[in-house]
């Protein structure tokens, strides 16, 4: 009740069309009644009394019924069809547009393959539930009151006679009803898990095949399929058991007409043709009976399937805009903090929107991942715009998660974190995210042109501008040795590009939003010479005039920063600059001797 509540505003608009295939439907099934009807006459004035005249008139009075009801049950398929199918894209759309506002935290517990599942197979069951299953549906329910009703109008007791069975019938469809969500939930269930796990292993094919884990993951995968394919057994062997019984009930209706029918036409109580009607009328049950079990199979599973989808549409979205935020930019203009730009830097981003200077600051800022122990505590930094920050420490000690409270992805579980002395919890996440580059470690390409890779965060950038970005990160030659260039398409997750092309890749990216603040994770994947000159001054360029984060791994970058952050469990164990750290003999010196320093040689 409470989902069709839901989605009655996405039928809504719809309604015109929806009371004319109701029209539709309602005709039809009146029409249903009328071929019994025709036959009772034609037995009565023709068989028994001998009126031939009557025969050919009688037989095309059936076909014209036929044509009719072909031609209203075309449209009330069609015009239903138009107004499901508007409905279920609306409700795509709905899924489509929550899972871009749903936060990293989300994404960190969800299974993607059951998340594709959701938008599309789960979809799916809706369509067919509110398109064919709906109309079929009631057009057999229409066929059903109308028969019952033009029986007894005929001869009421012969009526009840024949339609003792209909209790049973209930009984069975209700039984039916309630095996079948059952049955049908289990299915989609198992159905989103074999997607998930297929998904899984295409991602991850890489790995399985560098493991020679194929047969690992085959049988793994069969299991999923055996268990999908015993549920789905189990769902059909349901359906299967109740509509055949609820065709047998027919069967013994058809029976109690002949036996009482028979007897009633014998005394004369009733005429033959009206036996026949009769018997016509309780085989004519029979067949929407069955569609009707079908039908409410359709809206079973469509309902189970409304509940996940509505269950998703629910998920809280964790990091939000706060009501009434504003836009980061026209917050800080009206501080008046954006005084201080940085050197060489245009106060004017490129594309003309105003910039932020890029004063970082977190105040006591704590955190912690959902159901997890603390991962950064107590953390108190001011970065002023255009500094330098190379973030060291061990593996697990914090460093991505404390960049990635910059832009929210995660907020803070107490403290703040502000830029240009506004927090950012107060301002618009797209606003925030505007002032904001990230070079992330892994670089996620689009199949798409590297054209469009290059513009990702600026769809709108022309030609030379792609270019110089692209120049400015020591691309653009390679590019131009591609055989179309910029117009190169790249396989999924940028196949066909070395680690490091990738990453200038998603450089020229970053230089082409030209934010004023960076948040770079500096690869670790190890390249020749050459492209390491080449990255290094791609990277130079990219820092230059910006706040910027580093996770850094090479001491070159470490050499240059204005601060050095060392992060231990979660805590600034130590700051200051490569110098002043070296001198101490702590943290800093063994992270030097066993990660800075092997680097630094290689190149
Ligand atoms: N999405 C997450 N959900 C739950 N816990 C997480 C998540 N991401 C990281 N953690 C945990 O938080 C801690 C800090 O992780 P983080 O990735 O910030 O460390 P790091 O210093 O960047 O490590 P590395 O150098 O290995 O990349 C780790 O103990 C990690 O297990």
């Amino acid at each position: 009740m409470q989902i069709l509540k839901r989605l009655w505003p996405l039928y809504r608009p719809g309604l015109p069309l929806v009371v004319l295939s109701l029209t539709q439907i309602a005709l039809v099934s009146l029409l249903g009644t009328a071929q019994p009807q025709i036959i009772r006459f034609v037995t009565d004035l023709v068989l028994e009394n001998g009126e031939w005249q009557y025969l050919v008139p009688g037989a095309l009075a059936v076909i014209a019924v036929a044509v009719v009801q072909g031609g209203l049950r075309f449209g009330q398929r069609y015009t239903m069809e138009i107004v499901s199918t508007r409905v279920v894209a609306q409700l795509r759309a709905q899924v489509y547009s929550h899972l871009q506002r749903l936060s990293w935290a989300f994404y960190d517990r969800a299974q993607t393959g059951e998340l594709m599942s959701r938008v599309t197979a789960d979809v799916d069951a809706v369509r067919m539930a509110a398109g064919m299953a709906l109309v079929n549906g009631l057009t057999h329910l229409g066929t059903i009151v109308a028969v019952v009703v033009a029986m007894f109008l005929m001869d009421w007791r012969l009526a009840i006679v024949s339609l003792l069975f209909l209790p049973l019938l209930v009984h069975a469809i209700a039984r039916f009803q309630a095996g079948s969500r059952a049955a049908w939930s289990d299915v989609q269930a198992r159905t989103a898990e074999l997607s998930a796990s297929l998904q899984e292993n295409i991602a991850g094919v890489r790995v399985v095949k560098a493991f020679a884990r194929e047969e690992g993951e085959i049988a793994r995968f069969r299991t999923a399929n055996d268990a999908f394919q015993a549920a789905n057994l189990r769902a059909i062997r349901v359906s299967a058991f109740w509509t055949n019984y609820m065709n047998f009930l027919t069967a013994v209706g058809a029976v109690a007409v002949l036996w009482y029918g028979g007897r009633r036409a014998m005394t004369g109580a009733i005429s033959v043709g009206t036996l026949v009607a009769f018997n016509a009328y309780v085989t004519q049950l029979a067949g929407p009976v069955r569609m009707l079990g079908m039908a409410i199979s359709h809206f079973t599973r469509a309902a189970a399937s409304l509940q996940r989808i509505y269950a998703l549409l629910d998920t809280p979205v964790e990091v939000a805009d706060r009501p009434g935020a504003r836009d980061l930019e026209a917050v800080v203009a009206e501080q008046g903090t954006t005084a201080a730009a940085p050197d060489g830097a245009d106060p004017a981003g490129g594309d003309g929107t105003r910039r932020v200077a890029g004063r970082v600051t977190f105040e006591d800022v704590s955190f912690r991942y959902p159901g997890g122990e603390a991962v950064l505590q107590d953390i108190h930094l001011d970065v002023a715009p255009g500094m330098k920050v190379a973030v060291l420490g061990l593996t697990g000690s914090g460093k991505s998660t404390l960049l990635h409270l910059i832009p929210r992805f995660y907020d803070p579980t107490a403290g703040r974190v502000l830029i240009d002395g506004v927090d950012v919890r107060d301002v618009t996440l797209a606003s925030l995210r505007r002032q904001i580059a990230i070079v992330p470690q892994e670089t996620f390409l689009f199949s798409a042109t590297l054209r469009e890779n290059i513009a990702y965060g600026r769809p709108d950038a022309t030609q030379e501008e792609i270019e110089a970005a692209a120049r400015a990160a020591q691309i653009h030659d390679f590019i131009l040795s591609l055989p179309q260039g910029y117009d190169t398409v790249v396989g999924e997750r940028g196949v066909g590009l070395s680690g490091g092309q990738k990453q200038r890749i998603a450089i020229a990216r970053a230089l082409l939003t030209d934010a004023p603040i960076l948040l770079l994770d500096e690869s670790t994947s190890a390249v020749d010479v050459a492209t390491e000159r080449h990255i290094q001054k791609a990277l130079d360029r990219l820092m230059s005039g910006r706040t910027t984060f580093i996770i850094a791994s090479r001491l070159s970058t470490v050499m240059k920063a204005d601060l050095v952050l060392v992060l231990e469990d979660g805590r600034i164990a130590a700051r200051g600059t490569h110098e002043e750290l070296i001198r101490r003999d702590g943290l800093y010196r063994r992270i030097y001797e066993l990660q800075l320093r092997p680097v630094e040689e290689v190149v």
